[in-house]
């Protein structure tokens, strides 16, 4: 912004025009697409402009206190840092900046699979409160390893992503040849770069590494490697809430992932009026 418009960004949307300025268009692009036709991106901001205040009146509200806990732990507002992937490309200092910031605002992150700071330099970082975000592996030694990397660096809980069994048809990464950068997770395991110069990296890479035949059965595997409690995150029905519920799993995350996988799924918080009636 330059001139006479130059002034702080005031909310979400101005931030985002200014990443839209600051950021090469493919990384852009990654951070804020949808999959397919993005007709659930649309429907993710459209539902809660369909959702308005009843304000109550005369009502003491001189001291607010919106504090809550979250699987026993305290959080100042019933908001977590949802895991999102690769930071650095947005910033060189990637997920270790957004930990200070969960820890100067006192809510928890969690940590993306596919994060570009590595597990212990995101938990010695800051004294935040840190849950760790899982994919599973076509190579589950691969994910066991990460979830004791996890563990043994103090994060909290295990947030399974189960709504990715292949990446979402993302076609500004398509069209952009999205890359995938090497992951410091991952050195001398997995190589997270694929050289192709068809289409998205990101997505060839998932189809070769992601393991499509995740199931019901495969929590009670996740469990028996894990002393974390384990939430599981990409939920939009009631039939697969009260499922979690039977497998014994601590808790549910309703989400559509950003619209970024299924298209033409309800918008989340429309899922969660679903799941909670
Ligand atoms: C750029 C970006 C990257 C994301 N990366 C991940 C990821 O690595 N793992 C994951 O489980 N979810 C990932 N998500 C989905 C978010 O965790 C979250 O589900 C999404 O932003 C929507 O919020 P909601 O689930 O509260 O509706 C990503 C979302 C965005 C926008
Ligand atoms: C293969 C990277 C997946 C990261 C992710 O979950 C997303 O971009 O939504």
């Amino acid at each position: 912004m330059g001139g006479d418009d130059e002034h702080e960004p005031v909310n979400v949307k101005e931030y985002e025009e200014l990443a839209k300025q600051a950021l090469p268009k493919m990384y852009f692009d990654y951070f804020a697409g949808g999959s397919e036709d993005q007709h659930t991106l649309r429907q993710n901001v459209e539902a809660f402009q369909r959702i308005t205040l009843r304000p109550r009146i005369l009502v003491d509200v001189s001291k607010i206190d919106m504090s809550t806990s979250i699987l026993g732990y305290k959080t100042s507002a019933p908001i977590m840092i949802a895991p999102t992937a690769m930071h650095k490309l947005a910033h060189p200092q990637g997920e270790v900046l957004t930990a200070k910031a969960a820890a100067a605002c006192n809510v928890i992150m969690a940590l993306s699979f596919m994060s570009t700071c590595t597990i212990e330099e995101v938990a010695s970082s800051c004294n935040a409160v840190f849950f760790f975000q899982l994919y599973i592996y076509k190579r589950r030694d691969i994910s066991a390893l990460m979830v004791k990397r996890a563990e043994s660096n103090g994060y909290k809980a295990i947030l399974l992503t189960v709504d990715t069994p292949k990446l979402g048809r993302r076609e500004a990464d398509i069209k952009n040849k999205m890359i995938a950068p090497q992951l410091k997770n991952f050195e001398g395991l997995v190589s997270t770069k694929v050289d192709d110069d068809e289409g998205s990296n990101l997505e060839a890479f998932a189809s070769r590494s992601f393991d499509p035949s995740l199931s019901w059965k495969d929590i009670a595997w996740l469990k028996s490697i894990t002393k974390l409690p384990i939430l599981i995150k990409g939920i939009l029905t009631r039939e697969d809430a009260i499922k979690a519920v039977e497998v014994g799993v601590e808790g549910i995350i309703v989400s559509n992932h950003g619209a970024r996988q299924l298209d033409y799924v309800p918008a989340t918080i429309e899922a969660l009026e679903e799941v909670h009636a």
